[in-house]
């Protein structure tokens, strides 16, 4: 399981503290990353003690981590057709999260860069047919403005083209390369990553509708007005931003 960012005890508050949101009976959307594992672990603690649910995974490691916790799983196209269950409500990490001001209601959730685990293609499928969208993050994810470079899953045949395009826009982009072997990430649909980076991010609309109308990208990293809630853990407890 790739980790990244803060403490793995705020991790844990803010993946337990939307574990504990999930009602019996619901279908649940498992999230990719460190954050999401939590929710997921905490989950099968609760199936564990009688708590009737269903899971759909994001990715190949959620999966495997939901199957070990004992979660029964569907596939999203079970869950998502006309005569399927749905999905209630889905959990899932973020490498960067926009949270507003918000003086009199709280804090605001805003958009979202995910990706980090190469899985936000499959990540924003879930997550957008979900009911309910609950984030989960630890305080070095939050941010007034997002700036991270925005991963963007392309088909191997189009990864160059795709870079000049990002280029033509003014972004960077950066092939994304693994850890534990010689040459690129390829992601559970078996296509290629670039990192764009286009420093502060003014518009993400904007720059989502850029990135999803390039040919040859498959998916990318921005996330806009999905979030219902975001859970960011901290040392000491947990604190909630709703859209
Ligand atoms: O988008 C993701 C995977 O594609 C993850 O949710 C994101 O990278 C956050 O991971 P972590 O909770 O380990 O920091």
């Amino acid at each position: 399981m790739k980790t990244s960012g803060g403490s793995d005890a705020a991790k844990r508050r803010a993946g337990e503290s939307a574990a504990e949101t999930v009602a019996d009976g619901e279908v649940v959307g498992l999230g990719t990353g460190s954050t999401a594992a939590h929710a997921i672990r905490r989950l099968g603690d609760r199936v564990g003690s009688g708590l009737d649910i269903r899971g759909v995974a994001t990715s190949f490691a959620s999966r495997e981590l939901a199957a070990d916790c004992g979660i029964p799983l569907l596939d999203l196209d079970e869950a998502a057709g006309p005569d399927a269950p749905g999905i209630d409500v889905a959990i899932d990490g973020a490498d960067q999260v926009a949270v507003g001001g918000g003086e009199d209601d709280g804090p605001t959730a805003g958009p979202l860069i995910k990706g980090g685990g190469a899985a936000h293609a499959r990540e924003k499928l879930v997550d957008a047919a979900a009911d309910r969208f609950l984030v989960v993050a630890d305080p070095s994810k939050e941010t007034p403005v997002l700036d991270r470079p925005v991963p963007v899953e392309v088909l191997p045949a189009g990864r160059t083209a795709v870079a000049e395009a990002v280029r033509a826009t003014g972004g960077e982009p950066a092939l994304r390369r693994a850890e534990r072997k010689d040459g690129p990430v390829v992601t559970d649909n078996g296509n290629l990553v670039l990192d764009c980076a286009f420093g502060a991010i003014d518009d993400p609309g904007a720059l989502a509708t850029t990135l999803a109308t390039t040919p040859g990208v498959v998916e990318h990293g921005v996330f806009v007005d999905l979030a219902d809630e975001v859970h960011v853990g901290t040392e000491t407890g947990v604190r909630v931003a709703r859209r």
